[in-house]
């Protein structure tokens, strides 16, 4: 019986497999009389809903597993999900274990989720994470619609990523933007391979904790040795426990035995993380004693911001060291991701770096680094970027929305708390909107209106309605300057489309598998770098 289960898993979705070990690794007394409960419940629940309800086409559900089967040999969700669509059409059913899901596969099905019935659409699914990681879902990506979500929401917007206090930290962005440039120089004058993906993964988490916690925590600089070591693993094992497959998410009926000891592994974690939070707030604290209501901090960090609303707003420290690993994890591999991309494609597409460079060499010359202020000239630079967000967004299946109450898409049924999953990656290459979809081509963009804010459904990195990404601005500044100066700074090698290797990691953010490792030369004067 067991070869035979194995045998049909080593067909299916690595979660699957996953689901078997654990079960294989857990005594029979144990799971066998949950895994016939929830046979029972789900073949009742299929049978009584399926009968009653006209929900979306899809590959149908194995009792337990779900459709988890049918993700079939791809090796990430987006491009599975991608391939069911290509079947079953741009609006899906399937279930995630027994919790029902809806996969939304191109543009006008995204609006009518982002936009026509935004509210109904706006919940999130519970998940372990949320509970624990996400501090009670403090953190508004594991919140749901509610008195805490508007509440953060709102500040978010008007005191913390606003265009003005994200212009406020300009300086801060153009620091590490140098400091990384200054490294790569150093290396590659040495005639030393550089490892850039590296490099992104310090410049942008230490962009976030300088604007967040006021100082560096990543690379050789960071500003606190063993302090900055102790954060830097927490967060390592943030970013892992994440993204792991929490049985208890998507089987309900398993969620009080913990099989596979994430929730544990959480629960350590959430103490860890808001230990060493909870020391630099008192920091905060201490550095502002003298401070009086209306005074004007210069060098104000997100920190500072959140302890002065906390008197007039009661935000909770557990809020505020929520929402600062919130911001933290949202901003760092996001935007390096979305540079690494955009220099992968333009590694394989020479001719657009030479481009790139002419437009460089035109608005700024060669005498200096590129600055906030010269991005809105560099237009050719704004449509590479679109471009490989369009074909890479670093979050291809954005966060999972779940629905508030039932309702209907087109003829179809849509039951209360499906989860929602917006292929946001399948979007961005529907021959439907776009002429060579699988073609990096910066060019599409050169006369065209298309934006990232939102309003253009068929180019959605940072989805649209009351979920967008709430650090759009945030990102979209540190991914601009990042990529103008390295593009700037540096010839790059001109290689053959494969020597290139584009494969994916699926995580909260899809990176590269590989880091980007090239030899670089420098092109500016030595006085610039
Ligand atoms: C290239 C970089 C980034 C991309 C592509 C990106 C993309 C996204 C996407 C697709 C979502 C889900 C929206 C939805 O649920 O429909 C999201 C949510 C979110 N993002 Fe970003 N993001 C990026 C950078 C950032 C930055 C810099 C921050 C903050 C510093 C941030 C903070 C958040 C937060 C807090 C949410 C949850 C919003 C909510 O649940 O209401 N992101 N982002």
């Amino acid at each position: 019986m067991a070869d035979v289960l194995q045998a049909w898993l080593n067909s299916a979705d690595m979660k699957a497999k996953e689901l078997f070990n654990i079960m294989a690794a857990t005594s029979w007394q144990t799971w066998l009389p949950i895994a016939l409960a929830s046979v029972m419940v789900l073949v009742h629940l299929f049978r009584t809903r399926s009968k009653k309800l006209n929900l979306p086409p899809g590959p149908g559900a194995w009792p337990i597993l779900g459709s988890l089967p049918s993700l079939g040999a791809e090796k990430t969700p987006h491009r599975a999900f991608a391939a069911l669509a290509r079947r079953y059409g741009p609006v899906m059913h399937l279930r995630m274990g027994s919790v029902p899901a809806i996969v939304v596969s191109n543009a006008q099905m995204a609006e009518e989720i982002l936009r026509n019935q935004d509210s109904v659409f706006a919940n999130r699914p519970y998940m372990a994470a949320g509970k624990y990681l996400g501090f009670n879902n403090n953190m508004v990506a594991f919140a749901s619609m509610g008195p805490h979500f508007s509440k953060i929401r709102k500040i978010y917007s008007l005191h913390i990523l606003s265009a003005q206090k994200v212009q406020s930290f300009k300086g801060v962005r153009e620091e590490e933007v140098r400091a990384m440039v200054k490294f790569l120089a150093k290396d590659s004058a040495q005639g030393k391979e550089v490892n850039v993906t590296n490099k992104l993964l310090i410049m942008n988490p230490n962009n976030m904790t300088r604007m967040i916690f006021g100082k560096r925590l990543f690379g050789d600089e960071s500003d606190s040795g063993a302090e900055a070591a102790e954060f830097r693993s927490a967060m390592r094992d943030t970013t892992e426990l994440l993204v792991q497959f929490n049985l208890g998410d998507y089987i309900p009926a398993l969620k009080p035995f913990d099989l596979q000891g994430i929730e544990r592994k959480m629960k350590n974690l959430q103490r860890r993380l808001e230990k060493i939070v909870q020391v630099f707030i008192q920091e905060h604290r201490e550095r502002n004693k003298g401070v009086r209501k209306g005074d004007v901090k210069e060098d104000e960090d997100i920190i500072d911001v959140f302890l002065k609303l906390q008197g007039e707003d009661a935000v909770s420290d557990e809020t505020i060291i929520a929402v600062a690993l919130e911001l933290l994890v949202g901003g760092s591999e996001s935007s390096a991701s979305a540079v690494e991309w955009a220099l992968s494609e333009l590694l394989r597409h020479h001719h657009c770096i030479v481009k790139a460079q002419q437009e460089l060499d035109t608005v700024i010359g060669k005498n200096r680094l590129v600055e906030e202020a010269d991005i809105p000239k560099l237009p050719y630079l704004q449509a590479i970027l679109k471009e490989a967000f369009r074909l890479h967004p670093p979050g291809p299946l954005g966060l999972p929305h779940a629905s508030f109450q039932a309702t209907k898409i087109g003829k179809y049924d849509i039951p209360t708390n499906s989860t929602v999953y917006l292929n946001l990656w399948a979007i961005g290459r529907d021959p439907e909107n776009w002429q060579n979809p699988e073609e990096f081509s910066p060019d599409r963009f050169e006369n065209s209106k298309l934006n990232l804010f939102g309003q253009d459904f068929q180019l959605l990195p940072f989805a649209s309605g009351r979920r967008r990404c709430p650090g759009m601005n945030l990102a979209l500044a540190m991914a601009h300057l990042a990529l103008a100066n390295l593009l700037h700074a540096f010839e790059w090698p001109q290689l053959k489309a494969e020597e290139i290797d584009m494969t994916e990691r699926f995580g909260g953010v899809t990176v590269r598998a590989a880091p980007l490792i090239v030899s670089l030369k420098p092109r500016l004067p030595e006085f610039v770098y």
